[in-house]
């Protein structure tokens, strides 16, 4: 897996009179966790759905490593390595942790109904290493105990941890998170913040993270983009975000939790 740059250029969308994203340019370094934070209904969603196409823009553009991804289907993003966790958790929650990452294997893998049905050695080669595979990815979050629970007898902290190892059975190189701490306790956005750091420093994969909790997005951060009403209104480091007067009075209405 080689490590992505995001490039995102003059993206914007309008929904009916509503300009929900106004020409946004942002940079993503490779093997970067990168946070774009804002008040409510700033358009943090919706830069997460044209990234993954969603969303088609009315002006603008995303390139991946140089490659355009704008105007492709979502599959396709996907298969250039996009992948993305959602607000609310989408687990099969009667289905142990382990089933629900070898499910995103298993639509990754695609070996073949016919192998499958005919029951071919491949098909066993390929169950065994799906098996192995989705352990290392519980191991990874931090779940490696937790394999045979049903994911819905998981704690929260556990349950979003768990959407991470499934997002990365599609093995991507780019990873959009969508609020992945938002309702935990400390100790487990704490937990959350450690996985986070070593998906960027031992999968090499870069990450767009979109969260209120302000803790983990100063904690794990490279740089952060500050969107208000659809418009970059500041980006820098956590510090010179922290910092900035606009950012500081955009927030006096409503406080990001957690600050
Ligand atoms: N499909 C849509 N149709 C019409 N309006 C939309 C659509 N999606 C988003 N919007 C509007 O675009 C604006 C930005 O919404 P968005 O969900 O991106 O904000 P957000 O920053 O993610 O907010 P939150 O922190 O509450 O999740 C809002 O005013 C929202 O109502």
């Amino acid at each position: 897996m080689s490590a992505a740059a995001l490039k995102i250029e003059s993206l914007g969308i309008r929904f009916g009179g509503l300009l929900a994203l106004d020409e946004v340019s942002i940079d993503i370094a490779p093997r970067s966790i990168h946070a774009v934070i804002g008040p409510n209904g700033a358009g943090k969603s919706t830069l997460v759905n044209l990234v993954t196409g969603i969303y088609a823009p009315t002006t603008g553009r995303v390139i991946l490593d140089g490659e355009v991804l704008t105007g492709l289907p979502t599959h396709r993003i996907a298969a250039r390595g996009v992948a993305r966790t959602f607000q609310n958790t989408e687990l099969f929650t009667e289905l142990s942790a382990r089933e629900n990452v070898l499910i995103g294997l298993h639509r990754h893998l695609g070996y073949g109904l016919l192998a499958s049905t005919l029951r071919l050695p491949s098909f066993y080669r390929a169950e065994r290493d799906a098996a192995r595979r989705a352990d290392e990815l519980l191991a990874l979050v931090g779940l490696e105990a937790q394999g045979g629970t049903a994911a819905g007898d998981l704690a929260l902290g556990q349950q979003r941890r768990l959407e991470l190892a499934r997002a990365l059975a599609v093995g991507p190189r780019l990873l959009l998170l969508d609020e992945p701490a938002a309702g935990l306790r400390a100790a487990e956005a704490e937990g959350l913040s450690s996985v986070l750091l070593r998906l960027r420093d031992e999968l090499g994969l870069t990450l767009l993270l979109i969260d209120h909790v302000m803790r983990v997005v100063m904690g794990v951060s490279e740089r952060i983009t500050v969107l208000n009403y659809g418009r970059k209104l500041a980006e820098g480091t956590p510090e010179e975000v922290r910092r900035n007067p606009d950012v500081i009075a955009a927030y006096l209405g409503g406080s990001p939790h957690g600050a």
